[in-house]
């Protein structure tokens, strides 16, 4: 294990707010397959504060659960993983950093850092759970796993947890099976049992996709207020912008395995300057646009193998330049402290268009 750096725990709890808990930088997820290196997540940063959530979004393929996976070393054995995942956190009550990337897969930290200080939830909650133990057991075991050994307590956490996700009837549902549960109480129980080992960073990997939008709404609450009571860093995946602006206070847009616009919540809504965070904000539907014939982004996304130089999003933008967006690499400037924009258009200096 590679530790950067140890000091004092410090402060309140605004000081606190102010840690960094997650920090990725140029991290790397490449698969070698037949047609050649696929860069499924080629270099991407940013940083998570306590009780803060990020917003991942962009269309299909840009790598936002790979990132959620290389997190949690969770890829398969022939993906190439590069860059630092640095995890923040209090052992022993001492400040240390981990990098997640350089440990062991399969080794003890990991999987002490997986479902202890990293959780994840995702879009299909009978992947969490095995058929044939009850949703008590899980839990509890995962309790056991991270929190104590005294099993009476585990239980006693468990059925407080599953309380506090608003499951009803709990003492009861402590004793049913996965399937005897119903979609939005299913999604429930998986965050009961991320939530049970008390995680600093919860990724949330489009966990209300397959819900109806009243079960969808009541699941975006609870993740809020577990974020707000526990503390709880939150990294939240979608393709949904409306998701977006509900959940997050950062935000990062990915294309093609790159983050291509990272700001705050409202500069993405209000001042976006990527066109292709400007041609996503086109395509969603608003009230005031309900006449209007919704715009769709041209053309398809390249398949992440041997891709040309240049911008990844030169086919399909429609203020792209020859000779200019489609040559070297395009680094991602800051044109704000805090607003991060991937595009040589943006190059502070250079005339708008
Ligand atoms: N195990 C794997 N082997 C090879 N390629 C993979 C593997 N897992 C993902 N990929 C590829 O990596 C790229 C990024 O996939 P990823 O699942 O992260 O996309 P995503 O943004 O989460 O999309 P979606 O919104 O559809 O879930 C895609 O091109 C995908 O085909």
């Amino acid at each position: 294990m590679r530790r950067i750096r140890t000091n004092k725990e410090g402060g309140g709890q605004m000081e606190r707010d102010e840690e960094v808990v997650l920090e990725l930088n140029g991290l790397r997820a490449h698969f070698r397959i037949k047609e050649g290196v696929l860069k499924a997540v080629d270099g991407i940063g940013f940083a998570i504060k306590r009780r803060r959530t990020l917003g991942i979004v962009g269309e299909s393929g840009c790598g936002k659960s790979v990132t959620s996976q290389a997190i949690l070393r969770l890829l398969p054995s022939f993906a190439t993983v590069g860059g630092e995942v640095l995890l923040r956190r209090t052992k022993e009550g001492r400040a240390e950093t981990v990098d997640i990337a350089k440990l062991d897969p399969n080794g003890e930290e990991m999987r002490s850092i997986r479902g202890g200080e990293i959780a994840i939830i995702f879009q299909e909650p009978m992947k969490a759970f095995s058929p044939i133990h009850t949703i008590g057991d899980q839990i509890t075991e995962a309790i056991l796993l991270h929190r104590t050994k005294d099993r009476k307590e585990a239980k006693r956490i468990a059925l407080e947890t599953l309380r506090k996700v608003g499951m009803s009837n709990p003492e009861q549902r402590l004793n049913e099976y996965p399937h005897q549960l119903s979609g939005g109480m299913r999604q429930r129980a998986m965050i009961a049992m991320a939530v049970a080992g008390n995680p600093s960073v919860l990724i949330a990997d489009e966990p209300t996709t397959a819900l109806d939008v009243t079960v969808q709404a009541q699941v975006l609450r609870l993740i809020n207020e577990l974020k707000e009571s526990n503390g709880t860093s939150v990294i939240f995946i979608t393709h949904d912008l409306g998701v977006i602006a509900e959940m997050s206070d950062e935000v990062a847009v990915m294309y093609l395995g790159k983050v291509v616009e990272y700001t705050d919540v409202d500069t993405l809504f209000y001042g976006a300057l990527h066109p292709y965070t400007q041609a996503l904000l086109a395509s969603i539907p608003s009230i005031s646009r309900k006449h209007e014939r919704l715009e769709t982004i041209e053309g398809t996304v390249p398949f992440p193998v041997d891709l040309p130089a240049g911008c990844g999003f030169y086919n399909r933008c429609p203020k792209a330049r020859p000779g200019v967006c489609n040559v070297g690499d395009v680094p991602l400037y800051e044109v704000k402290p805090g607003h991060q924009v991937r595009c040589v258009l943006a190059e502070p200096g250079r005339e708008a268009n």
